[in-house]
């Protein structure tokens, strides 16, 4: 395996001389989340994924940045095992939580996604009321039956989301009555009502106005004291903004994983220099 650990501040040469990927691993100051090793992955014959190794780690904000067609997106989605659902894929390595492959045959999918949840690009909501798209899930997993404890998990995941007293007089209204900015809220509020460890957001905010994007981008910097978040994002800013890392991926690898202040001041791959700086996109 070919890691270089990547310290802040280090002086190297830019990386892609060396045809080196520039990867953090094992930092210790932060608790590991998701350990991720040697990953390939395949639509059918065409490798999406190139031996990815990643460190994530646990109550930090991590962003997936690149240009389109890089692999974010099926990378995030290897991470609770969203690919299983398309026929072509298929996978090697290792995708370890809690010292547990995600991908062992005994790895119950439905638990899985439980602790990995997921906030997709379009606000998703159920055609159901504000009030059901909440305790849906958890009423699945049988976390809550009593009505005034799923009306206390309703508020809680509404105030943690930040949209409690925006909707606490039509909790009885479709989830779809709300705005875009509040739809995609309300998914985070359902995602956190089940207490994932971790949350996955793909391109949380590129359907929204900027007024809506400013609040979901205060969200996740809340939210990370008590989840674990990885994002998807093709704005630099954002990324520089709410992302505590930031790994760079380009046609299928990561070519460098750092601390964000790093990986936009001193980039040390010319490759996401050349993306950060807005070369190419
Ligand atoms: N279901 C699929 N079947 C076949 N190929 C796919 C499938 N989904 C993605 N790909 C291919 O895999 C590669 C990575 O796609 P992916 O969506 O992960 O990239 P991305 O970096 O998230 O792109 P974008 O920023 O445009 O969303 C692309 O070449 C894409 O065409």
């Amino acid at each position: 395996m070919n890691i270089k650990v990547a310290q802040r501040g280090e002086n190297v040469m830019k990386q892609d001389e060396l045809g080196q990927p520039v990867t953090r691993n094992e930092d210790a100051n932060h608790e590991l989340s998701i350990r991720v090793r040697d990953l390939d992955l395949w639509y059918g014959s065409f490798q999406a994924l190139k031996s990815i190794n990643m460190d994530l780690y646990q109550k930090n904000v991590t962003a997936l940045i690149g240009p389109s067609g890089c692999g974010k997106s099926t990378f995030l989605r290897c991470l609770n095992r969203m690919n299983d659902l398309i026929p072509s894929v298929s996978l090697t390595g290792l995708i370890e939580m809690d010292g547990r492959d995600v991908n062992e045959s005994k790895m119950d999918e439905v638990a899985l996604r439980r602790r990995v949840g997921m906030v997709f690009q379009k606000p998703n909501p159920f055609p159901k009321s504000i009030y059901d798209n909440i305790v849906y899930a958890p009423r699945m997993h049988d976390l809550v039956s009593r009505k005034a404890d799923q009306d206390e998990l309703v508020e809680k995941a509404l105030r943690d989301a930040g949209l409690w007293e925006e909707v606490k007089d039509k909790l009885q209204q479709p989830g779809t009555s709300l705005s875009g900015g509040q739809q995609q809220r309300l998914c985070i509020a359902r995602a956190i009502a089940v207490q994932p460890d971790v949350i996955l957001m793909d391109e949380p905010t590129s359907a929204l106005d900027p007024i809506s994007t400013a609040t979901i981008e205060d969200l996740m910097d809340k939210l990370k004291q008590q989840f674990t978040i990885i994002t998807v994002t093709h704005n630099m800013q954002q990324a520089a903004r709410v992302a505590d890392y930031t790994a760079f991926f380009h046609l299928g690898e990561v070519v460098e994983y750092n601390d964000t202040k790093t990986m936009f001041s001193n980039p040390y791959t010319k490759k996401a220099e050349d993306y950060i700086t807005g070369r190419y996109g």
